[in-house]
């Protein structure tokens, strides 16, 4: 068990106690358990759900930080009242300087990023700045205020791109084939540069992807849920698709969030790959989801070729021995338990609004 030390009550403008922290501190033979205090950036997305509800399973004090009106996170709804929620734009320095300096966090998550994979190519210039500048200012920021803080950057598989090694693992040399990839692996670097030259315990996490009913529903894995649970509740289906014969390493998100924690829980800070190892196509994630409500999905599929990618020659799917040596970490929900899981959360959402 890492031993911090502790550091002092942080207070807010008009001086009141905000947060009392910190991790485990040994008192003499006994050991006695403070409140450690996280900071999720991005935290309305589907990683920062799982991850507060993980970190707040733990007795963390949990500040969720985020771009727009708090409320406009429908994600966090359950979880209102358990954490703090604070509106900060990451590119605004000024302002992410101050709440790192007062919350001095043990631990510091970044999932703030554009991601849809809509967007993997466009406006290059800003996804640079956001999915790559603002990690090195975040980090420099953190630095300067609370060097000690635990950082957890959230990497892509993408960052692999045309790779011409199956599968991935740290070693594998990155080829990114997009600005989103491209911004990823400016991140990763940055967050490298922090832990050697500054010291920072600062890890990297090259995500595969990873999914759940949390998902936006543009990503494949949602857009299948939500035509098989309307299938199944004969209400009208759009299930158009770019490409049956895509394949991805899809794992279940929660145990994504999971291995983001582990990694701040090590004697050192490290970089590790989090995939399945597992590869499944477009075509078999239909086939799970429709056999779920015992339905066929060809006479409900179209296809739309400008929803189609250029595939990638070797496929990304990701070794995670090492995360599994290092952190004991293991996926627990398989690909298909996930998609069944997610169709029976889209037909549960159908029958509520169905009531309502
Ligand atoms: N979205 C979508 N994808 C389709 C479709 N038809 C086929 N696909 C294929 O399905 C795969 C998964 O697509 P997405 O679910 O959109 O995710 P992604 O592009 O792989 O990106 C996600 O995972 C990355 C990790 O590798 C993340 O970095 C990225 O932000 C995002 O979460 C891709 O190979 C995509 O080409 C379609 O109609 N829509």
């Amino acid at each position: 068990m890492a031993v911090r030390t502790p550091s002092a009550e942080t207070k807010d403008s008009t001086g009141e106690a905000l947060v009392r922290h910190h991790a485990y501190i040994l008192t003499g033979p006994a050991m006695t358990q403070r409140t450690s205090v996280a900071i999720i950036s991005g935290a309305g997305g589907q990683d920062g759900s799982y991850l507060a509800e993980w970190l707040l399973a733990h007795d963390y004090h949990v500040v969720a930080l985020v771009r727009h009106t708090p409320a406009h996170y429908e994600r966090l709804n359950h979880l209102r009242g358990k954490f703090d929620i604070r509106q900060v734009n990451l590119r605004d320095s000024g302002a992410t300087e101050e709440i790192l300096r007062r919350i001095a966090a043990d631990e510091f998550y970044n999932l703030a990023a554009r991601a849809s994979s809509a967007t993997l190519f466009d406006e290059p210039a800003e996804m640079g700045m956001e999915n790559g500048v603002m990690v090195a200012q975040l980090l420099e920021t953190l630095r300067r205020t609370s060097p000690q803080t635990r950082f957890c950057q959230a990497g892509s598989s993408e960052m692999f791109g045309n790779t011409t090694v199956s599968p991935q693992d740290e070693t594998t040399a990155f080829r990114p084939r997009n600005p989103y990839g491209a911004a990823k692996i400016f991140a990763h670097i940055a967050v490298q540069t922090y832990r050697q030259r500054h010291h920072m315990f600062a890890c990297n996490a090259i995500l595969y992807n990873h999914e759940s009913p949390r998902r936006s529903p543009e990503m494949v894995t949602r857009k299948v849920a939500i035509a098989a649970a309307r299938a199944y509740r004969n209400l009208p289906v759009a299930l158009t698709l770019g490409d049956l014969e895509a394949r991805r390493d899809w794992g279940y998100a929660g145990d994504y969030v999971r291995a983001l924690w582990l990694m701040l829980q090590q004697p050192a800070a490290d970089d590790y790959v989090i995939a399945t190892g597992i590869l499944h196509s477009v075509r078999e994630l239909c086939e799970v989801a429709f056999e779920h409500v015992d339905l066929d999905y060809r006479p409900f599929l179209r296809l739309d070729p400008s929803l189609t990618r250029a595939p990638e020659s070797i496929p990304l799917v990701g070794n995670s021995d090492k995360a599994r040596a290092l952190l004991g970490w293991e996926p627990e929900v398989t690909f298909s338990e996930m998609i069944r899981n997610m169709v029976d959360a889209e037909v549960a959402a159908i029958d509520r609004n169905a009531g309502e």
